[in-house]
């Protein structure tokens, strides 16, 4: 991708749709008038009046236990350097998003205008009673040090500058790691410190405690190398300083085993590489611009053990692995400090991770065939599913253990289980499908790739490695907008319309006419409509031409549709098609159908549509539990349509008793297990968190799911067909390119799913 393009998507992904990256979400029933009597005034005071008598309150009745503020005056922004408070405001929401994604933490980002130091530390401690903890970020050395200093003395929530020690800790255990791999001895290695800042000091400072000797360490700041007969040295860099006789970082560099850099982009040279000793080990920390690049370094060694703080090459060393599960740790054990013992146990708990076999997830989200301990990963992933529950327990156990936590954990299993729900998100199941899609890539036809969207989804499901895309449409049109987006991989364009297809359209054209012949289609027609892109791809799908194919973001669904019933068909034993969304809602995700197709199903069709979408949803690794909706409970109402609902669940029990299904039932009642509990013990669905809906009718289906999206903001994905023969998908008219790939990858592991059946 060209820089321009890089920097236009970087701008308009914080611009569009909504400006920045985080919101506030309320976390309590808003929807009455009851409700909001209790979230506020009169009832919101007796929450008050409790703090008010116990201060240790505040946890139990408010966010604070769970929010974190990320601070930053904008004085030493990734290596961007003083830039200010307001530009430093989108690294602090990123950093929000990061500790919401990776552990759950909620975030305020404060950004705050004053440099000196009485007056940030006055600031931060006026706002602190909102907060459990403060993660002070991107504030320039030598202020930071005293900052923190006076922030931890202060307040008794825990206090960390990031950029001090979420980096220290990363790297030592990076650094632990790699000089394992070389051989070396720890307390020989030769380090070079580039950057004498809040990073650098704190970072060197804890290779000391990991057994580096001072004597064998150079540090060089933007003058050179720091020397004992500099003047006007700050203290932390005098505590540094060498007097040996090299003055510059070239010379400092020479027969070094490892370079620490934490200064600015691109100041070493590939000469620079060349001096150091044998094996060396290069963190070129830098953020965005690496002290050297990741390609320009590899290309210069082949003994190097090379990481930068980006996410774009192997080894991202970066404080994006630490302070999110740090915090979680620290919070959970509502722990008065980070100290050094908590500091060290997240080291080592995330050196050892690092050497434990790599779960398969991890190497398809890395697009890796399998990651292993060695010199291209020497420190986990940040989308390490194991992160979240095997450091935040280490950080706890060890804030116990040194005697600063005031809410000790006596059940780790239960806490260990708790970190594992934290992580389940909605997009977690998208995540999963992508992977899954990702495992054994299939061919896919976008029928209508000569359209800008359609082909950026195309191009994504392409360079994420989850299909192999066919590009139908208009040759000259494609590649135009081909080379506008930069999407330069040799993909098959096929234009059904030109001579060059003339052959395969009478080939398909003859096949098609052999099934419609006694429904009214000569062999002239059927030929002529082979030029429709839309039959044409659903040809290739069914001549095994393709594994699987999407349609339908420019036409209307049910012109769509209709092709794809003629030519593709009913797989067996299914009576009609039918549809279902899989919406990713803040309950997490439900399957609800069929929301598209049948106006009116009968008993029978709900069966098969509840047992399709059991399929379906067992596809995206789910468990599925089907609650039968209605205006009633169990028989409370005599009506046909209840009669219908109670038939199709009877119908399932008898015969599929393997499906965990349940009705008829109110919406309420299955989704609130307390009240399903109270009234109806005796249902299937007891204990179990229902995450599939079937409606009577398509009026309620697609109500629901259009309200869920408008009101719950819920994301969906669909709607899915369900009962083709071949994994055929129909878009919605205009989909969104996301949309689009979620479709895509639905159609590709439907594929796999259905090539796994044939072996
Ligand atoms: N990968 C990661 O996780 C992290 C990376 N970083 C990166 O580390 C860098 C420093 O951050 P931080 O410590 O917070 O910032 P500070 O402002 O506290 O420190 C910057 C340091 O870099 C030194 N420096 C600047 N230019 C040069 C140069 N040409 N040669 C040698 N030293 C130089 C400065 O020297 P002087 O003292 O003379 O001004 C100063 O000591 C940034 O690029 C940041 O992105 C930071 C935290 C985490
Ligand atoms: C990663 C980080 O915190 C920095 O570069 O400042
Ligand atoms: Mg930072």
């Amino acid at each position: 991708m060209s820089e321009s393009r890089k920097r236009h998507e970087a701008l308009l992904y914080h611009a569009k749709p909504k400006p920045g990256k985080i919101a506030v979400v309320p976390t309590k029933k808003y929807a009455t008038q009851h409700d909001l009597s209790l979230a506020y005034s009169p009832g919101v005071a007796e929450p008050c009046l409790e703090i008010a008598k116990d201060k240790n309150n505040v946890y139990k009745y408010t966010a604070k236990g769970n929010l974190v503020a990320v601070i930053s005056n904008g004085t030493a922004v990734l290596g961007l350097g003083d830039i200010g408070p307001e530009a430093s405001k989108p690294v602090m929401e990123g950093k929000g998003l990061l500790f919401k994604i990776f552990a759950d933490i909620d975030v305020f980002d404060i950004e705050i205008d004053a440099t000196d130091v009485d007056k940030f530390v006055e600031t931060v401690k006026a706002i602190s009673p909102t907060f459990g903890g403060i993660n002070l970020e991107d504030i320039k050395a030598p202020e930071a040090f005293e900052i923190e200093r006076r922030l931890k003395e202060e307040l008794d929530i825990p206090v960390m500058h990031d950029d001090q020690h979420g980096t220290a800790i990363i790297s030592a255990a990076a650094l632990k790691n790699a000089v394992e791999i070389i051989e070396k001895d720890f307390s020989k290695i030769k380090i070079v410190v580039n950057g004498a800042g809040a990073a650098a000091i704190s970072c060197t400072r804890l290779y000391l405690r990991l057994g580096a000797k001072k004597e064998n360490i150079v540090m060089c700041d933007s003058k050179g190398v720091i020397r004992k007969d500099r003047d006007n040295l700050t203290s932390q860099k005098a505590e540094f300083a060498t007097d040996l006789d090299v003055h510059t970082l070239e010379e400092a560099m020479q027969n070094s085993d490892v370079f620490i850099g934490l200064s600015k982009g691109n100041v070493v040279s590939p000469e620079m590489l060349l001096s150091m000793a044998k094996d060396p080990v290069v963190f070129a920390m830098a953020n965005p611009e690496p002290e050297i690049s990741y390609d320009l370094a590899i290309a210069t060694r082949k003994d190097i053990i090379m990481a930068t703080g980006r996410s774009d090459h192997p080894n991202q060393v970066n404080n994006v692995l630490g302070f999110p599960f740090i915090f979680r740790g620290a919070l959970d054990v509502r722990a008065t400090k980070i100290n050094e013992e908590m500091k060290m146990a997240a080291v080592l708990a995330l050196a050892d991770l690092a050497k434990k076999s790599v779960p398969e997830q991890v190497n398809i989200v890395y697009d890796e065939v399998s990651l292993s301990f060695g010199k291209e990963y020497i420190i986990p992933k940040p989308f390490d599913p194991r992160l979240i529950y095997e450091i935040p327990p280490a950080i706890a156990k060890a804030a116990m253990e040194s005697g600063v936590a005031k809410e000790p954990i006596d059940d780790w299993d239960k806490y260990r289980e708790s970190l594992m729900d934290r992580s389940g998100t909605g997009s977690k199941e998208i995540r999963l499908l992508h992977n899954r899609a990702k495992r054994d890539p299939r061919t896919i036809v976008f029928a209508e790739a000569d359209h800008l969207d359609v082909l950026k989804a195309a191009q994504r499901v392409y360079e994420e490695g989850m299909g192999k895309p066919i590009l139908l449409g208009r040759k000259e049109v494609i590649l135009e907008l081909k080379e506008e987006l930069g999407f330069e991989a040799d993909v098959p364009i096929i234009d059904p319309k030109t001579d060059e297809e003339a052959e395969r359209r009478d080939r398909f054209g003859e096949i098609y006419w052999k099934t419609r012949q006694r429904k009214g289609i000569n062999l002239f027609q059927a030929k002529k409509l082979m030029r429709e892109r839309n039959y044409f791809a659903a040809m290739m799908v069914n001549e095994g031409e393709a594994d699987s194919l999407i349609t339908g973001y420019s036409r209307p669904y049910r012109t769509v549709v209709k092709p794809m019933m003629e030519l593709i068909g009913k797989d067996r034993g299914v009576t009609r098609i039918a549809a279902t969304n899989l919406m990713l809602t803040k309950q997490g995700p439900m399957f609800l159908a069929d929301t598209t197709i049948n106006i009116n199903p009968t008993a029978k069709d709900l069966a098969k549509i509840s047992q399709m979408t059991y399929q379906l949803a067992k596809m995206f690794g789910m468990k599925p539990n089907i609650a039968m909706l209605s205006f009633s409970n169990f028989g409370s109402s005599k009506s046909e349509s209840s009669k219908k609902i109670s038939e199709a669940v009877s119908y399932i029990h008898r015969n599929f008793p393997q499906v965990n299904i349940d009705g008829e039932l109110q919406a309420d009642f299955a989704l609130n297990p307390e009240m399903l509990a109270k009234e109806f013990p005796f249902s299937k669905l007891n204990g179990k968190k229902v995450n599939v809906l079937i409606f009577p009718n398509l009026e309620s289906a697609n109500i629901t799911y259009k309200l869920l999206k408008q009101v719950d903001e819920a994301e969906s994905v669909g709607p899915i067909i369900l009962g083709f023969r071949k994994p055929a998908h129909v878009l919605q008219l205009g989909a969104s390119v996301d949309e689009m790939v979620n479709m895509a990858a639905v159609a590709i592991v439907d594929a796999q799913q259905r090539l796994k059946r044939k072996k």
